[in-house]
């Protein structure tokens, strides 16, 4: 029987950090993703509805992105390499608003983020190449995205640009109005 670490992060009410139980053997090692009832006895009762994976290299910047009348809640992970992952609440009516939490998610630690619906989200890739896969709670809807500048001043990340790294972003993302 496996079981996940769930703890809530960053002092903001709905965002969790989740790690899996690893099974290593001579063959390689086995953890369960996700699975319903575990995830419901912490607290996160919700339905995934789609799955994405994107791969991107070094430096890559993907974010910040949100959609508006179809908020996904999003757990994510690196199935492969490192990367610095960032929630923002956006939630209106949170103690946390415009509050941002980031994390390192890699394939050492094997861990996980739960972005409830009302954040943005966006990540940094810092290993050569990071491939990255997420279970969203609302389908993808193109017309209702939302976004705004990963460096935005108000919010203030902190992201772990690494000497000599040179940033990659969308022209998409390089137009978003500041938050
Ligand atoms: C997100 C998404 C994109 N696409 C298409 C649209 C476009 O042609 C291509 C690339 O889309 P984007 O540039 O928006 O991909 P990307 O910048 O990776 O967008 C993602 O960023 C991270 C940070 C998130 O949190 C996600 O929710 C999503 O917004 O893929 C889909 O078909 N379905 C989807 O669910």
């Amino acid at each position: 029987m496996s079981n996940f670490r769930i703890e809530s992060c960053g002092e903001i009410d709905g965002l969790y950090c989740i790690w899996p139980q690893v099974f290593g053997d001579q063959r390689g090692c086995f953890f369960e993703v996700y699975q319903y009832e575990k995830f419901k006895e912490a607290g996160l009762d919700m339905i995934f509805v789609q799955d994405n994976q994107s791969i991107s290299t070094r430096g890559v910047l993907r974010g910040l992105h949100y959609q508006k009348k179809h908020p996904q809640g999003k757990l994510v992970r690196v199935q492969k390499g490192r990367v610095f992952d960032v929630a923002v609440d956006l939630r209106n009516d949170s103690r946390t608003y415009g509050k941002w939490y980031g994390t390192i998610l890699d394939d050492v630690q094997k861990n996980m983020l739960y972005i409830p619906e009302g954040f943005a989200h966006g990540f940094l890739v810092l290993s050569e190449t990071a491939e990255f896969s997420y279970k969203c709670t609302d389908y993808y809807h193109p017309e209702d995205e939302a976004g705004f500048m990963w460096n935005d001043e108000k919010i203030g990340i902190k992201w772990p640009i690494e000497e000599g790294m040179e940033l990659i972003i969308s022209d998409k993302d390089k137009n978003y109005n500041s938050f």
